[in-house]
Formats: C-alpha cells, sequence, structure tokens
C-alpha cells in the first residue's frame, strides 16, 4: 500500500471505530509501520474525524517528521513494534467492554478473555493485564516488553485493549474480535457456560497461526 492509501485506511478505520461507538471522545489511536517511516494518528485527536493530511509521520527511530504531534501512547506502541517486528499495526481503544474487564478485580491477569467462540482464539489468543501505567508513561516498556514476545493483544489495567497485528485490517479485525469476546464474557457472567476445551483451543492454534 503506498502513504497516501495507507492514511486513507488509517481515517477510514478510525472513523468507522468512533461510529460504532467503539471509542469516545479523542480516546484511542492507530499507528502503522512501513519500511521506511510510521504514520500515526495525533494526539488529542477525534478517531471520527481524522485529517489524512495531519497525521503524524515518524522515521523509523520514531522521531516527529510531519503532520501534528503523534500521540502520547507512542512508548506503548513501539513496544510492540520492537519486540516483534512482524508488526505492521497497532490499534488502542477504549471500547467499553474490553475496558470494564480491564477494570473487574475477579479479572485473570494471565488469560483475561475467556474462550467461549472460536474467533477469539483464532485472531486474538491469550490476553493478558499490563499493571497500571499512567497514560503515556514510558513505565508501560518494560511491562510489555515482558509479555509482547508470547501475545499480540493486552489489556491495560483500568484502561482499555491494545492489539498489534501485521496489517491494519488485522488488528482492527482483532481489537473488534477482542471487544465482542469481553461482552459475552460479561453478559454471560453468572450462567452456566460452556468454555471451549484445551483439545479444541490446541486445533485451533494449530490451524489458525497467530502473528
Ligand atoms: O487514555 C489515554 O489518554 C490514551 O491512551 C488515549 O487513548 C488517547 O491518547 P492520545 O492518542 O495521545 O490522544
Ligand atoms: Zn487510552
Amino acid at each position: 500500500m503506498n502513504e497516501a492509501a495507507l492514511r486513507e485506511a488509517i481515517v477510514r478505520w478510525g472513523k468507522s471505530l468512533f461510529e460504532r461507538g467503539l471509542t469516545a471522545g479523542s480516546s484511542g489511536n492507530i499507528s502503522v509501520k512501513t519500511t521506511d517511516f510510521y504514520l500515526a494518528t495525533p494526539t488529542n485527536s477525534c478517531l471520527g474525524f481524522l485529517d489524512p493530511e495531519r497525521l503524524s509521520k515518524l522515521d523509523s527511530d520514531g522521531n516527529h517528521l510531519s503532520g501534528d504531534a503523534p500521540t502520547k501512547e507512542l512508548p506503548l506502541h513501539f513496544s510492540f513494534y520492537e519486540k516483534r517486528p512482524q508488526t505492521g499495526a497497532v490499534v488502542h481503544l477504549h471500547s467499553t467492554y474490553a475496558t470494564a474487564l480491564s477494570c473487574l478485580a475477579d479479572t485473570d491477569p494471565k488469560d483475561a478473555i475467556p474462550p467461549l467462540t472460536p474467533y477469539v482464539v483464532m485472531r486474538v489468543g491469550k490476553v493478558p493485564v499490563v499493571p497500571y501505567t499512567r497514560p503515556g508513561s514510558t513505565d508501560v516498556k518494560p511491562l510489555i516488553a515482558e509479555i509482547a514476545g508470547e501475545h499480540s493483544a493486552v489489556l491495560l489495567e483500568n484502561h482499555g485493549p491494545i492489539v498489534s497485528a501485521t496489517t491494519l485490517d488485522s488488528a482492527v479485525f482483532a481489537i473488534e474480535e477482542l471487544e465482542e469476546a469481553a461482552k459475552l464474557s460479561i453478559i454471560t457472567r453468572g450462567m452456566k457456560v460452556r468454555q471451549l476445551n484445551s483439545e479444541q483451543i490446541a486445533d485451533l492454534e494449530k490451524h489458525f497461526k497467530l502473528r
């Protein structure tokens, strides 16, 4: 994809995510990586009203080249790019149900999203909760570094989900699925739920490799 098409894709996905209520106000951020540069959403921007010309462009070391000032969550996004070299895009949202799980005291910090349906296993995998750090703080870097080799998606404690993937489309599909799975897990709380068993999960992991 050329730069203009990538810019359009960020704007299109941002608008779609915002209009479907998957992140509100100026919350959430998106970045993409190419061989030569990064594009990121500007800090304090609304994902629903992005301007392709004003997206932040960064060189391959993360230095700001053009556009508005980048999201303050660059340290968080770069933790994924550094630890998962196959990463082509990172998406962070404040989507309601995944954020609710990030706030619930009894969410399993090693495995926050119960495997209720195959799609979450195929698209997202096991999702740990990363201990709370202030939004924008570099303190999150060692915490992500610890787990990003194994996990492409995490919940930031009392904050929300963040997902990395090889392409922007697949990062968006994954964070949408994470949100749906979080919603299912919350609306079925207190009910007799049948989760996928370990054999079914292993079979999915074998057939659908996560990157
Ligand atoms: O929660 C926060 O403050 C950030 O993680 C966020 O979602 C928006 O920050 P910016 O991308 O810097 O606007
Ligand atoms: Zn946030």
